[in-house]
């Protein structure tokens, strides 16, 4: 692992990292905030997923988390969205390819020897933080923005007992059946519809649910609703009795502005489950 830059942030430490990932088969950076506690010991972790286009530092930079991160002594981690490289496949579209690895594992050619974010994340980065930084591995929280949030509730839903609590900022809800999802699980996973459904946070809620809370903002004013389809998740989330604070927020759209608006909201309630 190599140290890109530390910079002293809200008492604690904004950090970027690289890494070689096996899973990725590529060269991995990844952004980690350690609030001033973590210098006594092993802290609570929220991992943030970023949404299409983004690169670890989006939210880093432009999600506003970090002061509200270090109020609660809560670590956060950033990482990227898929792999990258000039001999790594890639599409000219914004939502497929690098910086869209829609947190699968991809079967299909020209994806699958490199685009394999959900090992990526749930096994290869977590083993690789909680062995170099003081992180509590028993104290761990998930958040995300727009395909972050789908990973966010679909990786917090699949990996049972992990997450005290997941968070979303207008996630992208019911992606086998949007065109944000229908086009990129074709790409990545293959025509068989039903290797998808691991997928889609609306069919994991009526399949599991979630044991523990769920916390979801969307704007009214987001220019992806269709896309995003909340209602969807809401509605399964209804049949299911699942513990839920689903918000649709007046005249926000889909930008960093509403995300770094509702962060604070998004960090206390992390909190309340964490320190519980
Ligand atoms: N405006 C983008 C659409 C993609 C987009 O809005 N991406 C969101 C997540 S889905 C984002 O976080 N963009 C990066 C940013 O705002 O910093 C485009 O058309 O290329």
């Amino acid at each position: 692992m190599e140290t890109i830059s530390e910079n002293a942030c809200f008492g604690g430490v904004q950090g970027v990292y690289s890494h070689r990932s096996e899973s990725c088969d590529c060269d991995m950076t990844f952004g980690l905030f350690l609030p001033a506690e973590a210098k006594d010991g092993p802290v609570p972790v929220l991992w943030y997923l970023s949404g299409l286009t983004c690169t670890h530092e989006n939210a880093m930079v432009k999600a506003a988390a970090q002061g509200w991160a270090a109020e609660q002594g809560i670590a956060l981690i950033f990482p990227d969205t898929s792999p990258r490289g000039d001999d790594i496949a890639n599409d000219e579209a914004f939502d497929l390819g690098q910086g869209a690895g829609f947190y699968v594992n991809a079967t299909q050619n020209p994806w699958a020897p490199h685009f394999q974010m959900y090992d990526y994340i749930t096994k290869e980065l977590t083993d690789l933080v909680f062995d170099k930084f003081p992180l509590d591995v028993t104290r761990q929280a998930i958040t995300g923005h727009s395909m972050g949030g789908h990973g966010a509730l679909t990786i917090a839903m699949r990996e049972t007992g992990r997450f005290a609590s997941v968070s979303a900022f207008s996630p992208i809800c019911n992606p086998t059946d949007s065109d944000w999802g229908r086009r990129q699980f074709t790409a990545y996973l293959g025509f068989e519809e039903d290797e998808w459904a691991e997928h889609d946070a609306s069919l994991l809620m009526a399949k599991h649910g979630f044991d523990g809370p769920i916390l979801i903002d969307t704007g009214t004013k987001d220019q992806f609703l269709d896309l995003l389809k909340p209602e969807t998740l809401a509605q399964a989330a209804a049949a299911k009795r699942q513990e839920i604070i689903f918000r649709m927020q007046p005249g926000y759209d889909h930008s960093y502005f509403f995300v770094s608006t509702f962060m604070e909201d998004h960090i206390t309630f992390h909190a309340e489950a964490l320190y519980a």
